[in-house]
């Protein structure tokens, strides 16, 4: 535990949003009609006391914006992809249902990655946050992708059929294959300078399930995390798709077949009122509109579609 906090000490970054240009580009057309807060329920529908019902804490996690390897369909993990346009956009919009819902937090928590840190610099902006302290860690990471990053989903789902392809995204403990030493982007992950204070090399992955994800991001949510919230900051966590899956598991405590399910959109807060002993007290809402929400999830699942 000391080791988790010393590295989240030494990641700490004060960073000055000053009034940076990618929320003042866009703002006037936001890819995602961010809605006022609103209730998101399996049902689907405003389920009678759910829609106010307040913890003794609350956390704001976002996925990232659309990266650009998103909108190429390519299987990304620890690939430093940048936002598009469109996951910029999302990332403004975003802040701006932040600012709507007047929330402020105190302290921020990424990953390594350039797509999470850049759409969580956003939201700040876009919520008018000045300065708080940002944790940034590998172990909020996406879980890698092995062999796989760099390919296109519909293309090996064509390949290796639809079946293999969701084995591979969203079952609990299938990994993909390993990366090798020769894969196109080893020596861009592996010896990437970012990465100098962590993970140790017998640490370092060459591929991720679900599982191993969840057993290097839970140990930094349990002992980093969950004590600042318990300290009563605010919390925002910017993030990928499947180490905020891990969470989300750990959190609603999902079977490992009920979060094969769980698709998570991009760039569209979600928000969790916990208890005192960090339990839900009600079910994730999302900061949007609940058509737009149940849209974007679709629209992840197809991704990996033979065309
Ligand atoms: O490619 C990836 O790294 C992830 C997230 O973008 O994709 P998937 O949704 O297929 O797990």
């Amino acid at each position: 535990m000391a080791g988790l906090l010393k590295t989240a000490m030494a990641s700490q970054l004060l960073v000055h949003l000053q009034s940076g240009p990618m929320c003042s580009v866009n703002e006037a057309q936001p890819a995602v009609a961010i809605g006022q807060l609103r209730s998101y329920s399996k049902c689907e529908k405003k389920c009678p006391g759910e829609e106010q019902k307040k913890g003794k804490y609350q956390i704001v996690m976002i996925r990232h914006g659309e990266s650009e390897w998103n909108q190429k369909n390519l299987f990304c993990g620890w690939f430093d992809a940048a936002l598009s346009d469109k996951g910029k956009q999302e990332a403004c919009a975003a802040g701006n249902a932040v600012k709507d819902a007047k929330m402020k937090f105190d302290v921020a928590f990424t990953s390594m990655l350039t797509r999470a840190q850049e759409t969580l610099l956003a939201v700040l902006e876009a919520s008018e946050h000045g300065e708080i302290p940002i944790h940034k860690t590998w172990r909020l990471n996406e879980r890698h992708y092995g062999s796989l990053t760099g390919l296109n989903k519909a293309e090996t789902a064509k390949k290796f059929g639809e079946e293999k392809v969701k084995v591979w995204r969203r079952s609990f403990d299938t990994p993909p294959p390993p990366m090798e030493k020769d894969h196109k982007y080893y020596d861009a992950i592996v010896n990437d300078p970012r990465y100098c204070d962590g993970p140790k090399p017998e640490e370092f992955p060459m591929f991720e399930s679900l599982k191993l994800t969840i057993e290097r991001t839970l140990p930094y949510w349990n002992e980093v995390i969950v004590k600042q919230i318990k300290e009563g900051m605010k919390v925002i966590v910017a993030a990928h798709g499947n180490s905020l899956r891990g969470i989300v598991k750990h959190l609603d405590q999902m079977s490992n077949e009920a979060i094969m399910g769980l698709n998570l959109p991009t760039g569209i807060p979600f928000v969790y009122e916990l208890d005192e002993c960090i339990k839900p007290v009600a079910p994730m809402r999302f900061l949007g509109d609940p058509e737009t929400v149940k849209k974007a999830m679709e629209s992840v699942a197809k991704q990996g579609k033979a065309k």
